[in-house]
């Protein structure tokens, strides 16, 4: 169920731009384990984080939810009595899977915190009252000029005292420290079996569609949607955590 990621590794005549489609699907776990440092790291802390915010009979959203990873995380750390987490993707071939992993996980164990996944832009997805809001490694993908308008909804919709967990990609304004961080994170690649050739094809893959925002940037915009507090938690290389919190 569970393939390796080959999907750049033989030269293509024209490298389309990356989309979240059946194969994506098929090799993501092993894809962004291998491609993002820190991942596994921020995955179990985002539940141990949404654990000590999510109070009794909340709702909990996992925005961009992929194939779950964010959302078992949490549905393992969250205790409170009546939460449940609301799951969002709109590729149906992440949706389709992730349900699959969802119901897996409430197989194999019990007491986990219910979990649903719906297919929806969101941005386009009216949003409940919530504790706890999680975009791992989503806002990147968002067009820039919406970032701003949806991290407002999602400060409308939390609870005083809810927070937003936000994992980006970042960029930096000093060349150096791109180049070097940039460097960096290419070592980490070629250290988990990519190829010159898969890392340079990805890169043209992801370079339309995904666009980093520097650290300042991000936390300067979640002071503009009305978060009380933002910093980040985490950094590994060029791949960041933060929290932002309302009073
Ligand atoms: N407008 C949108 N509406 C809904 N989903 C979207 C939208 N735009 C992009 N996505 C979805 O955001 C996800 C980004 S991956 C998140 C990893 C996950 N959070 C994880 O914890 O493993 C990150 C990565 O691949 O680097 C994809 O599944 C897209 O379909
Ligand atoms: O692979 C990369 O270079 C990334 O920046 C991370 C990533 C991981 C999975 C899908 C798209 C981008």
């Amino acid at each position: 169920m569970n393939d390796v990621d080959k999907l750049f590794a033989q030269p293509l005549t024209k490298v389309s731009d990356f989309v979240f489609d059946h194969d994506v699907a098929r090799v993501f776990p092993d894809m962004i384990k291998r491609s993002v440092p820190g991942y596994p790291t921020i995955v179990e802390t985002i539940g141990l984080i949404a654990g000590q915010h999510a109070g009794p009979h909340t709702l909990i959203y996992d925005l961009g939810c992929s194939l779950g990873a964010a959302t078992q995380s949490m549905r393992r750390h969250v205790r409170s009595q009546g939460c449940r987490i609301i799951a969002v993707d709109n590729a149906p071939a992440m949706v389709e899977r992730c349900r699959e992993y969802l119901s897996a996980q409430s197989a194999m164990t019990e007491e986990l915190t219910p979990a649903e996944v719906i297919e929806a832009d969101i941005l386009e997805l009216p949003l409940q009252p919530c504790s706890v809001v999680v975009l791992n490694f989503t806002l990147q993908f968002i067009n820039p000029e919406l970032r701003l308008p949806l991290l407002s909804r999602i400060r409308q919709a939390l609870k005083p005292g809810g927070i937003l967990l936000l994992s980006e990609k970042l960029r930096f304004d000093d060349p150096d420290q791109q180049q070097r961080l940039e460097n960096l994170h290419y070592a980490f690649k070629r250290a988990n079996g990519y190829s010159e050739l898969e890392i340079a094809q990805k890169r043209s893959a992801i370079e339309n569609v995904m666009r980093p925002d520097t650290l300042d940037t991000h936390l300067q915009r979640l002071q503009q949607a009305g978060f009380s507090q933002a910093h980040s938690w985490f950094q590994c290389l060029n791949f960041c955590s933060m929290i932002a919190t309302c009073d």
